[in-house]
């Protein structure tokens, strides 16, 4: 598709890239295109396995998409917000705590983020079945993109990316691409993001946060970067370290679902966002994601007899195998808790914690 011939929309144009000096994190970078031969594909399943082992994150390079495309979805993104009234918003409210789904708006102010303090950031939530939902007017043309951003980021990135992580637990290589079937039933989705700017008593109450510390529900979350440095994650030392933006590249992690799937060997990372750096502050944030979970009929036991890798190195459980929820139970109790349950505070305050489904989840602030 050449842009010439897209709808025409807003171009939506993101803060400047920081100039300050923030200590980030050191990830490694996943060159995609060196998996097309089985030499490089082998070399890459190593990379790929550290880097989730060591820090939980990493980026993706020559993915398929080239920066024009990239460009015109992070204008795609802004449109359910810039360009969709507040009351037809409304019509399309997710409804979390009925649906125990991500579909639709999570609206502004829905979650509680701390002393009182609720969010300022709206998401609008497309299922890769862009069918099975209505969607607001200014978003109807846009969804023949829509539906091939999802397909590319299903096929050309999480596919790739899910081999690789096979590989590195010595199981079939198509051993996880078989628990995400794209016709399948499971609730695997784009998400666009915007958050705005906030009052200096909401920065104050909340210490900065703008959405606290947590896990990712699903398997991986395919985060497209941008430039707004508010995302930071939780390293093993116990410091959160920025995530630096790089032009048109992906930022990859995986999520609770990996993480009882791979019995710990792949764990969720827990990463939060908070206010940008100075020369940020006052512009709004965009964000393109497509947030990953297997079929909803997988249960999330350890691929332990499967895995080589696991046999040696030993498995470590959230709860008994007996006990363990299935992907749909899972992302449904934690879509409907999120943001809405009562945490109990942990570790003089800074944790906050939670049983969904019998399983332990923690949040930090
Ligand atoms: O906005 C971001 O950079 C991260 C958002 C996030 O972690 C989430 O939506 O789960
Ligand atoms: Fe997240």
């Amino acid at each position: 598709m050449s842009t010439s011939s897209l709808p025409h929309i807003p171009h939506y144009v993101p803060a400047p890239a920081t100039k300050e000096d923030l200590e980030y994190a050191d990830l490694a970078i996943i060159d995609l295109s060196k998996a097309s031969t089985p030499e490089g594909k082998a070399a890459l399943a190593i990379e790929a396995r550290d880097a989730m082992r060591d820090k939980g994150f990493f980026y993706v390079i020559n993915h398929g998409w080239t920066q024009e495309q990239n460009d015109r979805i992070f204008d795609i993104a802004d449109v359910p917000f810039s360009q969709v009234p507040e009351d037809e918003k409304k019509q399309y409210d997710g409804k979390m705590l009925e649906t125990s789904s991500f579909q639709g708006y999570k609206l502004r102010q829905y979650w509680e983020i701390e002393n009182g303090v609720q969010d300022q950031l709206e998401h609008y939530n497309i299922n890769r079945d862009i069918t099975k939902k209505q969607h607001p007017e200014a978003v109807r043309p846009l969804l023949p993109e829509i539906q091939a951003f999802a397909k590319h980021n299903h096929f050309d990135v999480l596919f790739p990316i899910l081999r690789l992580l096979a590989i590195g637990l010595e199981l079939p290589e198509d051993t996880f691409v078989n628990h995400h079937g794209f016709e399948a039933v499971g609730e695997t989705y784009v998400r666009f993001m915007k958050y705005y700017p906030r009052s200096e008593e909401e920065e104050q109450k909340t210490n900065q946060v703008w959405l606290k510390g947590h896990t990712d529900f699903g398997s991986i979350t395919i985060l497209w970067s941008q430039p707004v440095s508010s995302l930071q994650i939780l390293s093993k030392d116990g410091k959160w370290r920025f995530i630096k933006h790089i032009d048109n590249a992906l930022v990859i992690n995986a999520g609770d679902a990996l993480e009882f799937l791979s019995g710990g060997y792949y764990k969720a990372t827990i990463h939060r966002v908070i206010q940008p750096p100075k020369d940020q502050r006052g512009h709004t944030r965009v964000g393109a994601f497509y947030f990953v979970m297997p079929d909803d009929d997988v249960k999330l036991i350890p691929l332990e007899k499967e895995s080589p890798v696991l046999q040696r190195v030993g498995v470590e459980r959230r709860c008994k195998d007996e006990d363990a929820p299935t992907t749909e139970q899972w992302r449904k109790g934690r879509t409907k808790a999120y943001g809405k349950s009562n945490l109990k505070k942990v570790d003089g305050g800074k944790v906050e914690e939670e049983y969904i489904n019998g399983v332990l989840v923690k949040h930090y602030s």
